[in-house]
């Protein structure tokens, strides 16, 4: 099996209701988003998936959240925090069906998103 990693990052504002601390005030981040892709086969190329496509999908899901204020995207509206859990299951559903749509042979297992170096969560299926 093998397993490629992607990476990309946007910067944006957010503020987390329901927390007791500094971060229900807006503030911002710099994240960093890592996405994982795993399947068998190689194609002719000696590739899984090119990694060229699978950056470009990720930049195309993670600019739409560049710049933004998280609170006020659908994707978390009023009531759903833009946490970095949130944030990651976010960026997974949206960039699983982008590559369904390029129907590429790897298979979208995870994605993290670091809110600093020291602090990340991933989400995952399968
Ligand atoms: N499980 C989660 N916990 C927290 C999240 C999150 O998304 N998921 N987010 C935050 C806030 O966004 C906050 O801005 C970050 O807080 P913190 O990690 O404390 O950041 P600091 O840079 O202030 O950390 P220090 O290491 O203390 O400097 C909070 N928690
Ligand atoms: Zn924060």
């Amino acid at each position: 099996m093998f397993e490629l990693r992607v990476r990309s990052s946007f910067a944006a504002a957010h503020r987390l209701h329901e927390y007791p601390d500094q971060c229900r005030r807006l503030h911002g981040h710099n994240w960093e988003v890592e996405a994982v892709v795993v399947g068998p086969e190689l194609n002719a190329a000696g590739m899984l998936v090119d990694f060229a496509l699978l950056k470009n999908e990720l930049r195309q899901v993670v600019g739409a959240l560049d710049h933004c204020y998280l609170n006020e995207l659908a994707a978390f509206g009023p009531e759903k925090n833009p946490t970095a859990e949130n944030i990651a299951r976010h960026i997974f559903t949206e960039l699983k069906a982008r590559l369904a749509g390029i129907g590429p042979a790897g298979v979208l297992t995870a994605v993290t998103v670091w809110e600093s170096p020291a602090a990340a969560a991933t989400y995952r299926e399968g």
